[in-house]
């Protein structure tokens, strides 16, 4: 049972898509149209696991995992704080919904962005807010929606498009603060208290101790194993998620060149950077494809952009087909130069948070076709499945790589927690996400 709409998107990107994990070989032992079902339905509801990276450079990771249990008591809420036995950096913190929750009568329209961070334990905050009742007042108790296909005017008073059920909050914010000429006021605007997927908010909650990232994500700072003192290049890097990780796991000694095209997300990996206490980052606003290097690194990482049908919870992706593919062409460029920037002997993985087979294993067949001097490497830890077939990849290439594959375990929205199936619920309900290792020999690199 699903309690909200599959991800919708337009027709030509559904039936690229469906071709994909409709393939004979791709399914064959599992039911086809079952499988593809299950990928919309799960990718528009939260993972069962919000993942906190915690700062083991600062400290123990008990130490923190105790000051978020404490934090948590103090919210009134189940102080359940895991540690995992793979990642020794990682907190989980269970997600529980969708629970029941009455609708009231005022309803307040939130964009579909605010929405999904609603889902995954955000309070409303001003610049989400498209519709308010006339008369909402600080303190009144409200529904939240989101507006899913974008159709809400700004300041509406009401709204019939379709909207999807978040929960119930109180407002902090009269209407009129909100849709004033001099610009809205900051902050909070809908504290949520009733929401449908409860999992707590860690706005402004041990900021140097933890960072909000999902589990995936972590798997690429341990699969590159970056060690004290080396020299690493991260090209796509901003908010810095992975950046600061890496730098976490050397210790805050050595260097990592982190990079970014744009001015505004460079400067946010700073301040990440900054807010975690490492100062062995250095942040580069500059397009990576033309990036050079007089020293090359010994591992490079490319979070390549993507198209980004991974991201869950997602209700819908208004993105066009032409739109989809315009990635491959950028990511192969970015991973020429990648190759080139990497010492001999030195690492590169290449990570998307996405679920095509062009951006993932299509990429790989073609970098092992045109980087005759890369090879792939296994992948420790491999909590994830192995690449999909299609992209005339053998058996053995494919289980080398890690694809995080949430559809393969979704038995819809009101699949409880339970102890035993803890950890493989942890590791397998997680984004769509894609990594492949790869190891630079001796033979000199020559583009086909
Ligand atoms: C998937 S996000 C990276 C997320 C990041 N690695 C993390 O873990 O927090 C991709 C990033 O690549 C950046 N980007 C896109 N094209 C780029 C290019 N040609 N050079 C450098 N950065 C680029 C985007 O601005 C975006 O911030």
């Amino acid at each position: 049972m699903s309690v909200f709409p599959q991800l919708s998107m337009k027709s030509e990107v559904r039936e690229h898509l469906c071709n994909v994990y409709t393939r004979k070989e791709v399914v064959s032992e599992l039911d086809k149209d079952e499988v593809f079902e299950a990928l919309l339905s799960c990718l528009s509801h939260p993972p069962l696991f919000t993942c906190l990276r915690a700062s083991t450079h600062l400290h123990p990771l008990q130490e923190t995992q105790h000051r978020l249990e404490r934090h948590l008591e103090q919210q009134k809420r189940a102080p359940a704080v895991y540690t995992h036995p793979q990642l020794p950096d990682v907190l989980l913190l269970p997600v529980h919904g969708p629970r029941h929750v009455d609708l009231l009568a005022a309803e307040v329209i939130v964009g579909a962005q605010c929405g999904n961070a609603v889902l995954r334990g955000a309070h409303v905050f001003t610049p989400g807010i498209l519709g308010t009742p006339k008369y909402m007042k600080v303190g009144d108790m409200v529904s939240v929606f989101s507006d899913v296909e974008g159709k809400c005017t700004r300041g509406a008073k009401e709204f019939k498009g379709k909207k999807v059920f978040l929960g119930n909050g109180v407002s902090e914010v009269d209407r009129s603060e909100l849709f004033c000429s001099d610009g809205p006021v900051k902050g909070v605007a809908i504290r949520m208290t009733e929401p449908l997927y409860q999992s707590p908010s860690f706005d402004g909650v041990l900021t140097d101790e933890v960072f909000l990232q999902n589990l995936p994500s972590v798997v690429v700072g341990h699969v590159l194993g970056p060690r004290p003192g080396e020299r690493i290049l991260d090209m796509c890097a901003a908010p810095g998620g992975k950046t600061t990780h890496i730098a976490s796991l050397m210790g805050n000694q050595g260097t990592v060149v982190a990079l970014d095209k744009i001015r505004s997300k460079m400067e946010k990996i700073i301040q990440n950077a900054k807010m975690l206490k490492l100062d062995c980052i250095k942040a580069y606003c500059c397009n990576s494809i033309h990036a050079v290097s007089s020293d090359p690194a010994q591992e490079n990482s490319a979070d390549a952009p993507c198209s980004g049908l991974g991201q869950r919870p997602n209700m819908t992706y208004s993105w066009s087909l032409k739109e989809v593919c315009s990635y491959q062409p950028l990511q192969r460029k970015l991973l020429t130069t990648a190759v080139r920037l990497l010492k001999r002997g030195g690492v590169l993985v290449y990570s998307t948070c996405t679920v095509t087979l062009a951006e993932n294993e299509e990429q790989v067949a073609w970098v092992l076709k045109t980087f005759p001097c890369l090879t792939l490497e296994p992948q420790v830890p491999h909590l994830g499945s192995e690449g999909m077939q299609g992209a005339g990849l053998s058996c053995d290439q494919r289980r080398l790589l890690q694809r995080f594959r949430p559809e393969l375990v979704w038995r819809g929205a009101r699949f409880a927690h339970s102890p035993e199936n803890f950890l493989q619920n942890a590791n397998t309900d997680t984004i769509g996400f894609f990594i492949a290792k790869f190891i630079k020999n001796g033979k000199k690199f020559t583009q086909a």
